[in-house]
């Protein structure tokens, strides 16, 4: 059914859209990001590394394939808003169990549409990453305006603790090769997805585990997940990475645990100008010389600068749209991370090699 609510956008700059209630009628708040891939928005929405963020689908039409019950990346929705130029309060999928529009309703969560994404993506891309209020239940963009003020800055956010994992679980294949102690700082269901399919038996733990704890699984190796929030806001975590990295086991960072490892190694994270948000960002591998299409989402990234001062670490791989880093490895250790999604769900699958990799070098180490 087609929502003729009015709704109301304003941007920490004072920037204003008008356009129409789309979800739950209420007030959101957070940091304004844009994602560009054209498809796979269901697993956009439910990646807890987005909660936060209100987030712009720059494609023109969402919603219209409506939603499935199997292509989550968690149990909720974890984008704290929604913004579109059409959205579709219909789908067309025979496949689909519901309407984008009534799963926004059941999680509650708040969005707006009818929105000159281009104009807002480009005002955006000129200001920087900035904190934004949508709203369909007050049009009174002074008042919101005083609420938004109020909202705190992405930088120096820690949000891993409100969307990972409470209790420990298990997820394992049919004929277990080897084993992954998994620390959860807002994992992606499809990083498990993707171990277990390789014959790793998972055990994945709270972000707050202590080592004795993941090592009481007996694990071959470590896996660091991806998750929201400012790495650099994370002392504790970066010091049980540290311990990992220290145990001598293979270790694999995914983004947000990418981070964390070189945060745990010596080098810094900056939050970027605009994050990388989309499913076609180009990497170039260092060591193969081959190019890989990616599927990203990141707000802050390892300094370059850092990372040159560094002799015990290499760069593998890097962002070739403005040569960020994006992936690094310990020369003396079997422990490696990449920036972007190598899961990719959404995504093209050019990175998979990664998680072969991963179980290559546990096998290399067990042996
Ligand atoms: N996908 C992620 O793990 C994101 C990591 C971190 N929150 C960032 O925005 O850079």
């Amino acid at each position: 059914m087609e929502n003729n609510t009015p709704a109301v956008l304003v941007l920490e700059d004072g920037t204003t859209f008008h356009g129409k209630a789309i979800g739950k009628i209420g007030t959101t708040t957070g940091e304004i990001a844009f994602n560009t891939g054209m498809t796979g928005y269901q697993e956009v929405f439910t990646d807890p590394s987005y909660f936060g963020q209100i987030l712009i689908m720059t494609t023109a039409h969402i919603g219209n394939y409506g939603v499935h019950a199997e292509e989550v990346e968690s149990d909720s929705m974890m984008i704290a808003g929604l913004v579109t130029k059409k959205f579709s309060p219909n789908f067309s999928r025979t496949s689909a169990n519901g309407s984008l529009g009534d799963y926004m309703v059941q999680y509650e969560r708040v969005g707006i549409s009818d929105i000159d994404t281009r104009a807002l993506v480009r005002h955006i891309r000129h200001k920087g990453a900035m904190n934004a209020i949508i709203s369909s239940d007050n049009l009174d963009v002074d008042s919101l305006k005083a609420e938004l003020a109020t909202v705190p800055s992405m930088d120096g956010l820690e949000l891993s603790s409100k969307v990972c994992t409470k209790e420990a679980y298990e997820v394992q294949p049919e004929n277990p090769i080897c084993k992954v102690s998994v620390v959860d700082f807002g994992i992606k269901k499809n990083i498990v997805r993707c171990l277990v399919e390789r014959g790793a038996h998972v055990k994945v733990f709270p972000m707050d585990a202590t080592l004795e704890e993941l090592n009481s699984f007996n694990p071959d190796g470590y896996m660091l997940s991806n998750g929201p929030g400012d790495p650099g806001a994370m002392p504790a975590s970066i010091e049980l990475v540290k311990q990992i990295v220290n145990a001598g086991k293979p270790v694999f960072g995914i983004c947000l645990g990418h981070q964390l490892l070189g945060l745990s190694q010596g080098l810094k994270t900056v939050k970027m100008f605009n994050g990388h948000r989309g499913i076609n960002h180009p990497i170039k591998n260092l060591k193969t010389g081959k190019g890989e299409i990616t599927s990203q989402n990141h707000g802050f990234v390892i300094s370059k600068e850092s990372l040159d001062a560094n002799a015990a670490i290499e760069l593998t791989h890097i962002h070739l749209n403005d040569n960020t880093v994006a992936g690094i490895a310990l020369k003396d250790k079997p422990v490696f991370s990449v920036q972007y999604h190598p899961e990719a769900s959404a995504g093209p699958h050019d990175s998979r090699y990664l998680f072969d990799q991963f179980i290559t070098n546990i096998k290399s180490h067990k042996a």
